[in-house]
């Protein structure tokens, strides 16, 4: 083995870049392109774009493009041609759909029909695995691998990219300790690293669940505002709390933390699709709005823990008939839906209503 990166090592590294402003190559052979993410941009490096020449362009999704009244030529992406006078402001608001009703920007946008979508697809899947806004500054340069040593860029191949942002990354157990809780003094605490450098998880057991005959289990993605502030928003902290009680009086379970805040698009854009939904928006419309999907959750990462940790089957404590169809479709027998109802509140109600209305929940 080479001591250098290799391709998922060097996406970590292409996602703390581009969370710092700072660009990436993704190398296709003899041409490459220049990436930088649109909500990192600032002035000194949209010059530093601008005195290469060339055309830039802006890449967001299709959802964002729809906000936009943009024409998606490639499908799921838009590549919209960079106007010559525009700055770092005009890439953000094209990004942010924080000031559409207040302030729009004022089309038309003309986007690109031509030439190969696949390097800015890869380019926005890559900003979202930074968890940044799925919209970036692109522009192709040729000799990729000389350019990017000229500036100290990080490179990747696309190819090789693309495969590293579709793997299933492996999860590692990093340690584990006794952590007696409320509900039972036989709590412990596990930590899962994955390989790819991306967040950590963990997963939380209770007594000494067997491994050969189904355990009740709830995969809980991380709810900063719910889980631990309160927030009447939604009701993750009230299943939380309802899950480990459960779990508790059962004497036996685990519960896996997953790091995969706001359905995997993180606190900041969470946070972003509240503002959109204080506007009206529901929060699925607010997800699109930002241009994500409505859940961007990978259900991998809950499978390849309870896998790791032994578990092949599980009474799947959700309301949430996809996590069953993804655990199942990744190898975790789910041989119950155990319901999990409370947290209902004055403030949450159209939020639960929307779940149930759109994404399929069970109420
Ligand atoms: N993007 C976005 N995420 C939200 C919003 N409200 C809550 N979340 C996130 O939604 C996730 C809820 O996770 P879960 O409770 O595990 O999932 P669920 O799909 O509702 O399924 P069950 O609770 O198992 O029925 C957490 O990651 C929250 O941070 C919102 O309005 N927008
Ligand atoms: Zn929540």
């Amino acid at each position: 083995m080479s001591l250098g990166p290799n391709s998922t090592e060097q996406i970590a590294r292409a996602r703390a870049d581009l969370r710092m402003g700072v660009p990436v190559v993704l190398d296709h052979g003899a041409q490459g392109l220049l990436v930088l993410a649109a909500e990192t941009i600032g002035p000194a490096r949209m010059q530093a774009v601008r005195a290469l020449g060339g055309q830039p362009v802006m890449a967001i999704t299709a959802h964002r493009a729809a906000t936009l009244r943009a024409r998606p030529y490639d499908g799921d992406i838009a590549r919209l041609i960079l106007p010559p006078d525009v700055g770092p402001a005009w890439v953000q608001s094209v990004a942010d759909p924080a000031d559409d009703l207040t302030n729009p920007l004022l089309g038309p946008f003309p986007s690109l029909r031509d030439g190969d979508p696949a390097p800015c697809r890869t380019a926005i899947r890559l900003a979202k695995s930074a968890r940044l806004l799925p919209a970036v500054l692109a522009l192709d340069v040729p000799a990729p691998e000389t350019f990017a040593a000229r500036h100290g860029l990080t490179r990747i191949a696309l190819t090789e990219a693309e495969i590293a942002l579709s793997a299933a990354s492996p999860m590692h157990p990093v340690t584990a300790a006794r952590v007696p809780l409320k509900v039972s003094k036989a709590g412990r605490v596990h930590v899962f690293r994955p390989e790819d450098g991306s967040e950590e998880h963990y997963a939380v057991e209770i007594g000494a669940p067997s491994r050969g005959v189904p355990v009740l289990a709830r995969l809980h993605s991380a709810c900063f505002t719910g889980d631990l502030i309160g927030s009447l928003k939604c009701d993750c902290g009230a299943q939380l709390k309802a899950a480990l009680a459960q779990m508790g009086a059962e004497g036996a379970g685990v519960l896996l933390y997953l790091n995969q805040e706001g359905r995997g698009i993180g606190l900041a854009n969470k946070m972003r699709a509240y503002s959109l939904q204080d506007q009206g928006f529901d929060t699925v419309e607010a997800n699109h709005r930002l241009g994500f999907e409505d859940d961007e959750r990978d259900f991998r990462i809950g499978a390849g823990i309870l896998r790791e940790m032994g578990f092949s089957a599980v009474r799947l404590l959700t309301n949430n008939p996809a996590k069953i169809r993804m655990m199942q479709a990744h190898g975790i027998g789910v041989v119950e839906r155990v319901p999990l109802r409370v947290g209902k509140t004055c403030e949450n109600a159209e939020y639960l209503a929307t779940k149930a209305a759109k994404s399929g929940h069970l109420l």
